[in-house]
């Protein structure tokens, strides 16, 4: 059985002597570094790293819990952001939809494939469309309706099915409705949505017919982090196609469902793997 990989990741005010001071904890418990990867945002003096280790000898603490006793008395030293995982454990996720079956349909099938290490515990949708195509994958589909009347209630509902699976994020793959400051400032840093444009151009619900409108000759599609400022949140992937004066704007939607589908299950992918730290409005992705 091969030995289990662990992630460190963590960001903080920067300073001389992190990184020995790290690597040389890890080495005090014969950790093997078979990864490491390090930015230093001289804007913002924050700094900001990814160590992917193994056990390297006796003296390596037993399992994840003795980890992370081991190296919290330097997450305190640096005051850290941080988080320490073992590379198998897959964040737990739901996904939101409402209509559109592509972006679901990407994550889904690249996750039963084995292609993306997540665990989807649930699918949420405000319309039936999609329970089929959930169902299929066997992952449990829940029909939860929302109107202005009922949208405390209907996100409390959601809230409280992350809670029940012990879900990490939650996953927008086209849920066209703007969740409150309330609901998304809770969810700061676990929920990512996927945007129908190449952001800031062109937010809210119709972006291909604002760049047709427009005249663009480049579209495409944003993967973010969630704000309570709609299509603002942190950016942590974007793809482009090219289009030309013959494209429509269902012409557009439609090579825009392949790019939305693949810059989504792209960002889901850095973020499952811990590649992903918020560095206030951006993010650093360690590809
Ligand atoms: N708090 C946030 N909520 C949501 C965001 C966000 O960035 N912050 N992104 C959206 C997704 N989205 C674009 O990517 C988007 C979805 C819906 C709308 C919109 O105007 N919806 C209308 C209803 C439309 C309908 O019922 O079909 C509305 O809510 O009144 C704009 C942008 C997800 N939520």
């Amino acid at each position: 059985m091969t030995a289990p990989n662990f992630i460190l990741t963590f960001s903080c005010q920067d300073q001389v002597g992190i990184v020995a001071t790290v690597t040389g904890k890890l080495a005090e418990l014969e950790g093997f570094i078979l990864d490491s990867q390090q930015y230093a945002d001289l804007d913002q003096g924050r700094f900001f790293m990814r160590i992917v280790f193994q056990k390297g000898g006796d003296a390596f603490p037993e399992d994840t819990a003795a980890l992370r006793a081991a190296m919290a008395p330097i997450a305190k030293q640096f005051d850290f952001r941080w988080s320490l995982t073992d590379s198998e454990d897959k964040p737990r996720i739901v996904i939101a939809v409402s209509q559109g079956t592509h972006c679901l349909n990407a994550l889904l099938h690249r996750w039963k494939s084995g292609f993306l290490p997540i665990e989807p515990v649930a699918v949420i949708s405000n319309h039936e469309t999609c329970r089929s195509l959930t169902e299929w994958h066997g992952v449990p589909f829940h029909y939860l309706p929302v109107t202005n009347e009922n949208r405390a209630e209907q996100e409390a509902a959601i809230l409280d099915l992350m809670e029940g699976s012990n879900a990490e994020y939650l996953v927008l793959a086209r849920y066209m409705q703007i969740l409150s400051d309330d609901f998304s400032t809770k969810l700061s840093g676990r929920c990512i949505n996927i945007h129908h444009s190449f952001l800031p151009g062109f937010k809210g619900a119709k972006p291909y017919h604002q760049a047709h409108e427009r005249g663009v000759k480049l579209i495409g599609a944003t993967a973010h982090f969630v704000t309570p400022d709609l299509d603002e949140g942190p950016i942590i992937e974007q793809q482009v196609e090219r289009v030309d004066h013959r494209a429509t704007a269902d012409f557009m939607a439609r090579i825009g469902r392949d790019i939305e589908a693949q810059t989504l299950a792209r960002a889901i992918h850095w973020v499952a793997e811990r590649r992903v730290i918020l560095n206030g409005k951006r993010t650093v992705v360690f590809r």
